[in-house]
């Protein structure tokens, strides 16, 4: 029986993982940490905003947004670097979707983009994303989701609860709707994604931040870090795992697996040593001196050490947008670490 979870353990639960957090690092330090890597987003974001157009290949946007993280904030081991792949989800596409090896998708006048990278200095992750259109079109839908994040920020704080935080984000994002071929569509907030606690080299803490209104009582808690993120969709507000898989990251705590793959075992020392249990993409792999390596991937997913996660999408037609701030519950104030002049 794990010490913490019998009754013996007298101090409250909540003490206890406060406690926990406290004693990992100075608060301060962390807080320093974490604004290094949130001015390194500003920066890069300032530039991709500027830089991104139609007729780009979706591998040069990311590989110009990866160079120049990695470059700002000086990339360094485990001590500084990208924090998860490049998400660069198109239209009914939500999330997770980043080029593999030898994509040359290339971005359309008509395409709503959500560019969702991540820096992290120590183990600190900033997870941010804003959505790109070209087309005025989905001005509505950009909007709704924006607004919607942001009541998600002013809402969040020590003691709220998950559920009820949901509820007001939907609250917002169905108020909006947008007009395309001349059909009024309703804004549906995507009812199975969410934003998510961050934890040091682990960018899903574990509690998640829904988009629908639910009975979820679990509170936010002092020292916490979020990725309060929504999305929003003219499709049926709810996503499938669909595609070609380029997201992969190492189960926290997987059970030691006996691996008779021999190159399933090197991949794994490979991941370990070059990623631990930050999200990472194939292209990733290849950067790292990897290549033949699908076969053992797919056999470390098949044998529960690692776990992936395929594109997030909605129907085929809808379009979707995404906004995302990482959020730091001080215990006097709330920090929106990411915000910058743009969002
Ligand atoms: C493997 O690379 C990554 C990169 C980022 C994340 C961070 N994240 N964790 N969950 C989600 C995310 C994204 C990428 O923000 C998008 C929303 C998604 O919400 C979601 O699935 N919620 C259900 C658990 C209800 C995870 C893995
Ligand atoms: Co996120």
């Amino acid at each position: 029986m794990h010490p913490f979870r019998s009754n013996a353990y007298r101090t409250t639960s909540e003490e206890k993982r406060y406690n926990e957090r406290m004693a990992m690092e100075d608060p301060e330090v962390t807080y320093n940490n974490i604004r290094r890597a949130a001015e390194v987003h500003r920066q890069v974001r300032k530039y991709a905003r500027k830089y991104i157009r139609p007729g780009m290949r979706m591998m040069d946007i990311a590989e110009t947004i990866e160079n120049g993280t990695r470059a700002l904030v000086e990339e360094n081991g485990f001590e500084s670097g990208v924090g998860f792949p490049t998400g660069l989800s198109l239209n009914h596409v939500a999330a997770h979707y980043s080029p593999n090896p030898g994509d040359t998708l290339v971005l359309g006048e008509k395409d709503v983009l959500k560019v969702d990278f991540g820096v992290h200095v120590k183990g600190r992750i900033v997870d941010s994303a804003f959505t790109l259109s070209f087309d005025p079109t989905y001005d509505p839908l950009l909007e709704a989701v924006k607004a919607a994040t942001d009541t998600g920020i002013r809402e969040a704080g020590i003691d709220v609860r998950l559920g009820e935080l949901a509820g007001y984000i939907q609250e917002t994002m169905e108020s909006y709707e947008v007009e395309v071929n001349g059909k009024v569509l309703p804004v549906k907030p995507i009812e199975n994604l969410s934003g998510h606690s961050i934890n040091p080299y682990q960018i899903h803490g574990g509690k998640s931040v829904l988009l629908v209104k639910n009975d979820d009582q679990t509170k936010m808690e002092e020292g916490e870090y979020f990725a309060i993120e929504t999305f929003g969709s003219t499709g049926r507000g709810k996503v499938i795992e669909q595609g070609e898989c380029s997201h992969y990251a190492l189960i926290a705590d997987a059970p030691h697996v006996p691996l008779r793959l021999t190159s399933a075992k090197s991949l794994l020392k490979s991941i370990k040593q070059n990623f631990g249990t930050l999200p990472f993409c194939r292209r990733y792999l290849e950067r790292a001196g990897e290549s033949k390596y699908l076969l053992a991937l797919n056999h470390l997913v098949a044998q529960g050490i690692l776990q992936d996660y395929p594109p997030l999408c909605d129907v085929r037609g809808s379009m979707t947008a995404q906004f995302e701030h990482t959020i730091l519950l001080r215990p006097t104030r709330k920090e929106v670490v990411s915000r910058g002049e743009d969002y």
